[in-house]
């Protein structure tokens, strides 16, 4: 093992405390969802005062609609037979008629009122009996004068005139000039953009593998006459399938950036609106736009909102999704192949694709988007720093090193948490510090202070840490430990790191029983020392069981079951078993042999921890103390204790840890074979 003085970046986090709700499956830290950097800026909105004007123009609308203008307040309605006998009474001064036989008039008192002729043919009898009262008649034809006729329709006609001006607002904005339906959806965000991007391979870091895949595109799109002269195929979807933030709209851009042709992107979600039809438009116009700009690249972020075959039920209607995707393997089946369109769609779900999206002459090439390996890493960080000060003798390889399972994003947005950090502090630059705090930040969250912690929860942490770090340095297979706290970090009270000497792709079973024990070391510890468990250890259980239940159905590590396996459909980049691939096809027995045999591994697992800590229960003591004391720990002085324990005993030769005892060896004889 080797640590680096105190420099903490070169730690990876590989295990994390019971306390952790945000619990490691093998190496890869999880993280507490670091926020991610935006893909694409955002689209320019209108100013403020045009952004008000659309809903307070309707506003107005609505009003002049539905309340009723200010004579007919002061009118009063009079029934016919009323109105009659008003007359007889006298009480009538004035009416005006009109051809249709609708009345309004002035009463002896002043009031207006109105009221129907039940047939206009009664009119001649009316003019007479009014006549006969010395009534004021005015006739009046019946179309209502123009200025009436406005007022009815001025609502209607300020609605249509705004709903074209937004929407040509929104083309305007859009700069594609789609043309377009749904107002509505449309004015609400850019839905189609289309840019020359600058973005060229040279900013993509790493992913040498993927370039070369996409690079065919760019020639493609370069010379779409020579694929056609030669009577070639060029490309014409491809997707790109990986976890989020690994770059995937990056790279998407880059290729059109490469080719120097238009990049139109839209995410799979803005095609399904409310209403059937304004996706399958949407795909048209898309299109539509693509064939303008020939040549173009397509890009269709999030695929799987409009190509899934799974229902979300409740959410938006099937029929509307179908009609967009039918819309959309239509568009990509009829476009001819020399007009130089290639679609790049991305996804991190591709087994929830619709398989109709795959077939050839659609999206039937698939690029694997990994998250990026260490060398990898490395070079997105160099990315990031590009145009920061980091201080002299960063070794970015060494933050590298340290952030195993982090995307391209996670790294962007560490570099940039880093910058904040030194901004905070005065500085312009980036310290080591920084870098680690910032780690830690993306990692777990914002680290607090443990003074939240009641003295008697300390020392449990204390323990359960200690635990998990002492069955980390006694199994011969765990990673070596890297950093023991109980500084609570995010949601986690405590946290032990082990620091992998390699990053790993295949996991022995060995390795596999070492990480339960690990797993399950801090609730053993808390057994041995308080005699009872506690709820802090509920991460780790879960956690644990996870890997359990992956060595018994997946890996086919379980003698009882034999080797079968109900197996992930994608190995390559989900590290973690999802519910889904959990809970397999199999017959109810089977179900409870996997069960037992969980159980089993556990039992075991945790009955090793148990003796080997019993073994060791003086070093359990003293690093639980040593914690308390000085809060954070190296790896280093968790083997110190182990040397110090067995130099008590007498036998130590300055080895210290136990590391290398043979697996199965009876750990209580640790002493003996040193
Ligand atoms: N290989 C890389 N080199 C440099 N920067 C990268 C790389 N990968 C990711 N990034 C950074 O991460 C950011 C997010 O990446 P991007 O949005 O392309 O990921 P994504 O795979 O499309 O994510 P999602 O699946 O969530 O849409 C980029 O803007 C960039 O700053
Ligand atoms: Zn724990």
């Amino acid at each position: 093992m080797s640590f680096e003085g105190r420099s903490d970046c070169g730690h990876q986090l590989s295990l994390r405390s019971v306390h952790d709700p945000g619990g490691l499956q093998f190496s890869a830290p999880v993280k507490s969802g670091p926020p991610k950097e935006p893909p694409k800026p955002a689209p320019p909105l209108p100013p403020r005062w045009q952004r008000w004007l659309l809903p307070i123009a309707l506003a107005v609308a609505v009003f002049l609609l539905f309340v009723p203008s200010p004579d007919t307040k002061t009118t009063t309605s009079l029934s016919y037979t009323d109105f009659t006998s008003r007359v007889a009474d006298g009480k009538v001064s004035s009416v005006t008629i009109d051809e249709l036989g609708a009345v309004t008039g002035k009463l002896e008192d002043g009031t207006r009122f109105s009221t129907q002729l039940p047939t206009a043919l009664d009119m001649t009898a009316l003019t007479s009996s009014l006549q006969a009262k010395d009534v004021e008649i005015t006739a009046e034809s019946a179309g209502a004068p123009w200025w009436t006729a406005l007022l009815a329709w001025l609502p209607l006609l300020l609605i249509l005139g705004l709903l074209l001006w937004s929407s040509r607002a929104a083309q305007k904005a859009m700069g594609a000039g789609v043309g377009g339906i749904g107002g509505f959806g449309r004015s609400k965000a850019k839905i189609i953009e289309a840019e020359r991007p600058t973005t060229r391979f040279d900013d993509v870091a790493g992913y040498d593998g993927v370039k070369q895949e996409v690079g065919e595109i760019v020639d493609f799109l370069r010379r779409p006459e020579r694929y056609a002269e030669a009577g070639a195929k060029g490309p014409r979807g491809v997707v790109m399938v990986g976890p989020p933030g690994t770059g995937k709209t990056l790279m998407a851009r880059a290729v059109a950036g490469q080719a120097e042709v238009p990049f139109l992107s839209v995410t799979g979600s803005a095609f399904v609106e409310m209403f059937v039809g304004v996706g399958a438009a949407r795909v048209r116009d898309l299109f539509a736009e693509a064939r303008k700009r020939a040549p173009s690249i397509i890009f269709i972020d999030e695929i799987d909102a409009l190509g899934s075959r799974t229902v979300s039920p409740g959410r938006i209607g099937n029929d509307e999704r179908e009609q967009t995707l039918n819309q959309l393997l239509a568009e990509m089946d009829g476009f001819d192949q020399s007009t130089g369109i290639v679609v790049l769609a991305a996804t991190n779900r591709p087994a929830s694709l619709d398989p109709a999206l795959l077939r050839p002459g659609r999206f039937d090439r698939q690029v694997v988007v990994p998250l990026p390996n260490q060398s990898e890493r490395t070079a997105i960080l160099e990315v990031h720093a590009k145009n920061k000060h980091l201080e002299p003798g960063i070794d970015l390889t060494v933050v590298a090193r340290a952030t195993p399972g982090f995307s391209g994003a996670d790294l962007a947005n560490l570099v940039n948490e880093a910058a904040i950090n030194a901004v905070r502090d005065d500085r312009s630059v980036i310290t080591a510090e920084d870098l680690d705090t910032a780690r830690n930040r993306v990692l777990l969250g914002r680290r607090e202070t443990s003074n939240a912690l009641l003295p008697e929860e300390r020392h449990a942490v204390a323990v359960h840490e200690s635990g998990h770090a002492l069955v980390a340095q006694l199994c011969e297979h765990a990673d070596p430990v890297a950093k023991v706290t109980i500084l609570p970090a995010g949601m986690a009270l405590g946290v032990t790191e082990q620091l992998p000497e390699a990053e790993r792709r295949l996991y022995s079973e060995g390795y596999l029983n070492d990480l339960l024990a690990v797993r399950l070391g801090g609730r053993a510890a808390e057994l041995i020392v308080f005699g009872e468990g506690s709820s802090g250890a509920a991460n780790d259980l879960s956690g644990a069981t996870q890997i359990a239940a992956r060595m018994v159905v997946e890996f086919g590590l379980s003698p009882a079951l034999g080797p079968i396996g109900y197996g992930s459909e994608s190995p390559q980049y989900l590290g973690q078993a999802t519910e889904e691939n959990l809970r397999r096809a199999y017959s109810e027995q089977t179900q409870r042999v996997v069960d037992r045999e969980i159980a089993r591994l556990l039992g075991q697992a945790e009955e090793r921890a148990i003796t080997l800590l019993r073994a060791h229960r003086t070093a359990l003591d003293h690093l639980a103390r040593l914690l308390q004391e000085r809060e954070t720990l190296d790896g280093a002085v968790v083997s110190q204790v182990l040397a110090e324990e067995a130099g008590d005993i007498g036998r130590s030769n300055g080895r210290g840890s136990g590391r290398n005892a043979p697996l199965g060896s009876a750990p209580d004889k640790f002493e003996a074979w040193d």
